[in-house]
């Protein structure tokens, strides 16, 4: 009798595990089913194709093999370099891609055939953090799109408002020298990636929402946890068709999580913009930020499209994101570059103190216009370090035929910016951090010249140009005319270059210096 029960739960645990495995293999058979219907479904649709050369492909998972891991941006150069160069065809997952790795692609994607590739992938981050894509960067193309660019860069990230946020960068720059000269003082090294990280916090959150100390804490948990999701690639984008992959995962309900959170701090925020508003009070100094710009278009209502609180929330919370990373990672390898090379580091010091003048004045930026060679440093920096090395992923709208091959409608593109910015049949030595390259060169980043794709090109150049690079000039002006820099003593064998690549291409470690103040020096 005793044994019975046992008996019976042995059976029943028994007959449980198997019913189990009967499940997990059902599953398995059910995924493997429905894969290579869409991997038969794929090879009718492109037999006909001529497409772009490219890696021998797995089964199910195609290439993706080939992507994860750490340096995806070198892997595929050396893919390229191996089936291409200009384009090849990569299949991961279940979406088709091409990766576009020199100039002379990159003109045709960014500029012969520019709208046919204006549109993005639809990608789960973006679409559950900003509500349905209503940002800009991962808006699909159409009208939505249209009018939101318009308004980033008529009225966002226009000239005159990047001018306008002026005292907001000279105030913040200057309290980051005055706490750098602290450190000098002490002689301690001082972690200069996160000092850096501070100041285009503190630059963009001002610029966006105005001086909101109480929240700073709460945008840094959105910054923390958003960054790495928004963009980068993720294995459950790759079969869209298998709904249920980021479910299991717990990677949907996560973003919902993040989403939720974001979006109630927002709330506060512009909530609090709206009663100040009403009750006629403006910031205590602070001119119009970003949302106020937001809600004088909402108040308005002369545009194509409403402007919802959704929009407000999805767009500011982007501007926030997009810019701090991509300056900050500007900042930290310009830098870096320049105390690997003490040969730059002096030249731009001594340009910035010849123009400046006396030591100890406050460097604002009346004369930055004249820091010739320091533009070229913040050029070659830009180009050897594109902080988004494999720019935002677009898709084509329509068939086109690409550099003779076939590239069917809805193929993703992946523009590979950082092997592009070192083709070596565009650049001399392209690898070697020489700023003397762009004297007398017509060259620029700003979307002309295919050669060097930092910030993008065509239709989707990034607006934010203007705003990232006056708090980088800026910044580094600082930097050389206030101080010397020396390496702590356990990097005294030279500097540590190693990439980590994320949303942004950033330093692996930390950038640990020592300041050394130029009056201390005296
Ligand atoms: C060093 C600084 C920056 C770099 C390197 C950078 C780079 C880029 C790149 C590569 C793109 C995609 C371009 C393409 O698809 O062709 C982009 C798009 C964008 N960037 Fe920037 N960015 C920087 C700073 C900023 C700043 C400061 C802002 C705003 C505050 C900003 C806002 C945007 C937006 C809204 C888009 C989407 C444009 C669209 O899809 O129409 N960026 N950026």
């Amino acid at each position: 009798m005793e044994y019975l029960p046992q008996k019976m739960i042995c059976c029943s645990s028994s007959s449980f595990e198997a019913s189990k495995i009967q499940n997990c293999l059902f599953t398995l058979a059910a995924i493997l089913a429905v894969t290579l219907f869409i991997v038969r479904k794929q090879r009718s649709k492109t037999a006909a194709l001529n497409l772009p050369p490219g890696p021998w492909k797995l089964p199910i998972i195609g290439n993706i093999h080939q992507m994860v891991g750490d340096q995806p941006h070198r892997r595929l150069r050396d893919l390229a370099r191996k089936y291409g160069p200009d384009v090849i065809s990569l299949q991961l997952g279940e979406l088709s891609h091409i990766v576009i790795s020199t100039p002379e692609a990159a003109k045709l994607v960014m500029k012969t055939h520019d709208l046919a590739f204006a549109s993005r992938p639809s990608l789960l981050a973006p679409d559950i953090i900003y509500d349905g894509s209503k940002d800009i960067a991962f808006a699909p193309y159409g009208e939505y799109w249209r009018q939101m660019r318009k308004i980033c860069t008529l009225e966002l990230l226009s000239a005159k408002r990047v001018q306008s946020f002026r005292h907001i960068r000279e105030e913040e720059v200057s309290n980051l020298v005055a706490s750098l000269a602290r450190s000098a003082d002490a002689g301690q090294p001082v972690d200069l990636t996160q000092m850096l990280f501070n100041l285009t916090r503190t630059i963009i959150s001002r610029a966006a929402f105005g001086k909101v100390q109480e929240l700073n804490d709460a945008f840094q948990i959105v910054l923390d946890n958003m960054s790495d999701v928004i963009a980068g690639f993720r294995v459950s984008d790759f079969y869209p068709s298998f709904k249920f992959l980021p479910t299991i995962t717990g990677y949907r309900a996560k973003l919902h999580k993040m989403h939720k959170a974001a979006d109630s701090i927002f709330e506060q925020v512009i909530g609090d913009h709206k009663s100040r508003r009403s009750a006629g009070r403006k910031d205590d100094g602070e001119k119009e930020d970003l949302v106020d710009v937001l809600l004088n278009l909402q108040e308005k209502q002369d545009l194509g499209i409403p402007i919802t609180m959704e929009i407000i929330k999805a767009v500011t919370l982007e501007l926030f994101l997009a810019g701090i990373d991509t300056s900050l990672t500007t900042l930290e390898w310009t830098m870096s570059e320049m105390i690997k090379n003490p040969r730059v580091f002096q030249k731009a010091q001594e340009e910035v103190r010849q123009v400046l003048g006396e030591r100890g004045k406050d460097v604002d930026e009346t004369h930055l216009h004249q820091l010739k060679y320091l533009d070229m440093v913040i050029s070659e920096g830009l180009r050897l370090h594109p902080p988004i090395p494999l720019l935002i992923p677009r898709q084509s709208r329509e068939k086109v035929e690409l550099d003779g091959y076939d590239v069917p409608i809805n193929t993703k593109v992946i523009v590979n910016a950082w092997a592009i910015n070192r083709d070596p049949r565009h650049w001399v030595e392209p690898d070697k951090f020489y700023p003397e390259r762009f004297l007398d060169c017509s060259i620029d980043y700003k979307g002309n010249d295919f050669q060097f794709v930092t910030f993008g090109a065509g239709r989707r150049v990034c607006p934010g140009i203007s705003f990232g690079m006056a708090v980088v000039k800026l910044t580094l002006a600082n930097l050389l005319y206030h101080f010397q820099w020396e390496l702590p003593f356990e990097m005294k064998q030279g500097i540590d270059m190693t990439e980590s690549f994320g949303t942004s291409l950033k330093r692996m470690n930390a950038l640990r210096l020592i300041p050394i103040s130029y009056d201390g020096r005296a």
